[in-house]
């Protein structure tokens, strides 16, 4: 620890701080929340964080954008203690400090919101808030009155006895926010909050950012987003190659002026003028119905591991338990991409699994190239061209701790250039991930480093490029350019709709409504394990279709967006 400035105030006291007056309020005098100057961090063959100078106002937003790779996670996780830098200082609120954990960090007054929940779905809030906290004896009545009362001061409208299982993703993330706040939280870290949410709980969740800096406290966020930036932000800073290349001011900038900042390419747009839909029917779906018990069948993607041959689970319990698909039916055809739209958590998760062979239907055919293929084998259907870009590329697209190169022949073992004649091809398989590597822009210093180190957009840009590199008849694509720069969307948009123009039949599944709206031909929207409404693409605004998804409205959605004189959506 070293010296204080002159004009220090002390920090806001941990909570409850309900009335945001006294001693933590704000003037113009305050030292910065945080400043952190001159920051390095070097991995083998890497330089994250190269000479990066940011600070950070107190009561503010401040959103730090910048390119896959760029270097944001790295700063942050200094920040918070995760990872020490090789050079440079961190001062937080005037005062120098040196973490060696996060708990050193969360002493600090810092908190941060992971984009992966930590939760316990058993749990409830209350247990989870004081998780890990405090002694869970005795603390009952303080801990659901300290609970209570920061709900209420921030607008986080949190339930203490709440079942977190029984959360919807935007209430999950308010628990979490409060997690942090209960610990003393005065500057946040979020890390792409609304990559998971729809239209109106971003808009929440930005009253709910504007309530926490007008009690005085302050706010950094990652985001790929630049719209969503420049709504709630007082601050940008745009990091490129692991270091500072500017700040923008959100009154003044415009989306595409940071993009050409973070990645000095235009603003790419999902539109497709084009129609490339066929009369000919790729993948079929009828009837698909599940219940809980069928979807326990269901192993990770990865293992590559076919159901219960005998169906025996499903068969016996069928019935017994909740739907979690309910009578899905659907056609996609040759050249066109069906967009499923809904809130996380109503069945989408299951639609895949159910796609992919992995849970033991009650009942429903698959059809894939007129073929049956509801009791075929994971593998099968992949060798039968069945792509998969998974919603949880941790859990089901990679193996982190293997290198890049075999995880470019996960799900394709058997498929050429990586193997041939039934054996493995090493060399080939190495070759193609080069290829992957350079085609697909994917920032690594070589195909030996583990799928681990690579930033979070680069490992989607490997899956990406991994499933359209076997040329799939049918594409299961669930948020494809999650995490990912505006760069390598429009690279990955392009990959989509090339495939398309090809035949490729795909099923997309995204959070992100413009990209759902632009990319779909056709959109259905599913609510409780049901598809009850559909829409057309061409009319269909956003807004309109983030209520629908929380079950608003049923049957064909009229959209109003207008129409240009040769037919295409403004
Ligand atoms: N533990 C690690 N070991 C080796 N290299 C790492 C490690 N963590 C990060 N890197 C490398 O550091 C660089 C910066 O990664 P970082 O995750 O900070 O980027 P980012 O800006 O958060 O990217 P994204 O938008 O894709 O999440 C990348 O080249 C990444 O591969």
């Amino acid at each position: 620890m070293s010296q204080r400035h002159d004009n220090f105030a002390p920090p806001c006291p941990p909570l409850p701080l309900l009335s945001g007056q006294g001693e933590c309020a704000i003037n113009a005098s305050s030292p910065p929340a945080v400043e952190l100057h001159g920051i390095t961090k070097r991995f083998p063959g890497v330089v994250a964080n190269k000479d990066i100078d940011i600070t950070v106002r107190k009561g503010t937003v401040h959103a730090l954008i910048g390119e896959n790779g760029a270097g944001k996670s790295t700063l942050m996780k200094i920040l918070y203690g995760m990872q020490k830098p090789d050079e440079g200082t961190i001062a937080i609120d005037g005062e120098q400090v040196a973490f060696s954990s996060p708990a050193d960090a969360i002493a600090r007054g810092i908190g941060m919101v992971h984009q992966h929940f930590m939760l316990a779905d058993n749990l409830t809030v209350l247990e989870n808030v004081v998780l890990g906290g405090e002694k869970l004896y005795g603390i009952g009545a303080r801990a659901r009155r300290k609970i209570m009362e920061i709900s209420d001061a921030y607008g986080l409208g949190v339930r203490p006895d709440a079942l977190v299982e029984d959360l919807g993703v935007a209430d999950r993330q308010r628990v979490e926010i409060l997690k942090v706040l209960y610990r003393g939280a005065r500057i946040l870290i979020l890390d792409e909050p609304t990559a998971v949410l729809v239209p109106q709980e971003v808009d929440a969740l930005f009253d709910n950012l504007r309530e926490l800096k007008s009690e005085g406290l302050t706010v950094i966020f990652i985001s790929h987003k630049l719209g969503e930036v420049l709504k709630v932000a007082d601050d940008i800073t745009v990091i490129r190659r692991g270091t500072t290349v500017g700040t923008a001011d959100p009154k003044t900038a415009t989306t595409k002026q940071l993009a050409e900042l973070m990645v000095g390419t235009e603003l790419p747009s999902p539109e497709t003028r084009e129609s490339t839909v066929t009369d000919v029917p790729m993948l079929k779906v009828e009837g698909l119905t599940l219940s809980e018990a069928g979807a326990a069948a269901a192993a990770p993607l990865t293992t590559a591991a076919p159901p219960d041959p005998s169906g025996a689970v499903g068969l016996l319990e069928a019935g017994t338990g909740r739907k979690l698909l309910d009578d899905i039916s659907f056609t996609i055809h040759k050249g066109e991409i069906l967009g499923i739209a809904g809130v996380e958590g109503n069945g989408q998760t299951e639609l895949i699994e159910a796609l992919m062979g992995l849970s033991t239907l009650d009942a429903g055919v698959i059809t894939l190239d007129g073929q049956d293929i509801t009791k075929v084998s994971v593998r099968k259907r992949r060798e039968g061209g069945v792509g998969y870009i998974p919603e949880d590329r941790h859990r089901h697209g990679l193996l982190l701790e293997a290198p890049l190169w075999e995880n470019r022949i996960l799900g394709h073992v058997t498929e050429e250039p990586n193997s041939k004649r039934g054996i493995l091809d090493p060399k080939a398989a190495r070759q193609d991930t080069e290829r992957i590597v350079r085609e697909y822009d994917v920032r690594t210093p070589g195909i030996d480093v583990t799928a681990a180190s690579l930033s979070g957009g680069n490992q989607q840009k490997l899956i990406v490029g991994r499933e359209m590199s076997h040329a799939p008849k049918f594409l299961i694509a669930a948020h494809p350019t999650r995490g990912v720069d505006v760069g390598a969307q429009a690279q990955i948009w392009d990959a989509i709709r090339d495939a398309r123009r090809e035949g490729l039949a795909v099923l997309l599944i995204s959070a992100d409504l413009d990209e759902l709206i632009g990319l779909s031909d056709t959109l259905r929207v599913m609510y409780r394990g049901r598809l009850v409404a559909d829409a057309d693409p061409a009319t269909i605004t956003p807004e309109e279709l983030g209520s629908a998804m929380t079950g608003a409205a049923t049957g064909h959605l009229e959209g109003t967006e207008e129409q240009s004189e040769d037919g295409d959506a403004r």
